[in-house]
């Protein structure tokens, strides 16, 4: 593989785009929390209210009937009754019913942005400069949601999020599969041959390893692919190109000048939908179950852990360990040994007495056990 530099995007932070100052006196709600003046409705309640209170003892009467249909009919449309929870929408909507705010990594134009659109239609996608910061803006409530990439089907794993799961206390409610086809982009009149490097985000460089290779192009990791075509646009690059989507080529006026360069074209990325409250679990349509869980060193201990789940008929589809941060190394008996986290989301709810009985079973044995979210799969690759 040729040599990767790491280089950082120049001015990563569009209008409307985060970039928190993440100190702890930074904590202010109050910036997207607005609590306004009562609504007509309010007002329509108190009055009813504060008349039947002020008529109190002549509750018999067929005025006082009257008023508890009036007062039942105001609660029934009041907005600011909760409504009862479906797991459906649950991951679709906010309280208030606004437009759901929905954070991603990286600049107007990436395939994050996509993710997001494609899980919340809609939506107000709004950037951030880095994983983190899209953590923390749904944690500090400065955005509704997070849609983060989880793994890839040429890449693998984005091990980032999978450890930002674990420092960050968001709940997985949903998924969103995109599939993603590369592009080289480039400045008009700059052509194949003239080209030298290659900007983009260390993953989408992976997925064109081939191509890249052909080119004989050094390749170069910026933060996110649309980045990459920004650079490309702002600094009238002529050397260089961007891999990135279509979408960044209009939004930055670029030529592509090589379309579908990834290595396979079953090119697929899974973004997980994060938010600060989880969804009520359903059995009404196809769930998947994330968690994470330690165990204790010895012989066969993780294939005891995975067994819980093939005794049950509960199938797999994902499996990685991380280091434990930490605690990454264990003594016993005189030796040191890796210590492990292990990420695994099986196709069951957490509804379902068989996924219960599977955890329980696998609380017997696990040093840690805890559930990031059972959520819908989403079937639209399938
Ligand atoms: O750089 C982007 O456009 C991103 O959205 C990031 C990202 C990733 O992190 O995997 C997302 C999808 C593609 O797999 C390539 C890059």
């Amino acid at each position: 593989m040729a040599a990767v530099h790491a280089v950082r995007s120049p001015t990563t932070h569009l209008h409307g785009g985060i970039s928190v100052n993440l100190s702890p006196s930074n904590r202010n709600p109050s910036a997207v929390i607005r609590f306004g003046r009562g609504s007509s409705k309010q007002n329509r309640l108190a009055s009813v209210l504060s008349a039947s209170s002020l008529r109190e003892g002549d509750g018999h009467g067929r005025d006082s009937s009257l008023r508890a249909v009036e007062v039942k009919k105001i609660l029934e449309d009041s907005p600011l009754l909760p409504k009862p929870l479906s797991s459906n929408q649950l991951a679709e909507t906010v309280s208030n019913g606004s437009r759901v705010r929905v954070a991603y990594q990286g600049v107007r134009g990436a395939y994050s942005e996509s993710a997001a659109e494609k899980a919340y239609p809609n939506c107000e996608a709004v950037p951030c400069e880095e994983f983190d910061t899209a953590f923390e803006a749904v944690e500090r409530w400065l955005v509704d949601r997070a849609v983060l990439p989880i793994e890839n089907s040429l890449g693998g794993s984005i091990h980032r999020n999978y450890d930002l799961l674990l420092r960050h206390n968001l709940h997985i409610v949903g998924e969103v599969k995109l599939a993603v086809r590369h592009c080289l982009l480039a400045n008009h009149g700059v052509k194949l041959e003239d080209l030298r490097r290659v900007l983009s985000h260390p993953q989408a460089l992976a997925q064109c390893e081939n191509t890249l290779t052909r080119l004989g192009l050094v390749r170069e990791a910026v933060d996110d692919t649309a980045g990459a075509a920004k650079q490309i646009a702002f600094e009238d690059l002529s050397d260089a190109a961007a891999v990135a989507s279509a979408k960044a080529a209009e939004i930055y006026g670029l030529n592509i000048v090589a379309e579908d360069i990834q290595d396979d074209t079953d090119n697929v990325t899974r973004f997980l939908m994060l938010a600060r409250e989880p969804i009520i679990p359903g059995t009404n349509r196809l769930f998947k179950t994330s968690i994470v869980f330690s165990l204790e060193e010895g012989p066969g201990v993780l294939f005891k852990a995975l067994a819980v789940f093939a005794l049950r008929q509960i199938n797999l589809t994902k499996i990685e360990s991380r280091p434990l941060r930490q605690n990454p190394l264990r003594a016993s008996g005189g030796l040191k040994y890796f210590d492990y986290l292990f990420y695994v989301d099986f196709e069951a709810s957490m509804a379902d007495e068989v996924a219960q009985n599977a955890l329980r079973h696998l609380e017997e044995f696990a040093t840690f056990l805890r559930v990031l979210g059972s959520y819908p799969v989403d079937t639209t690759m399938l």
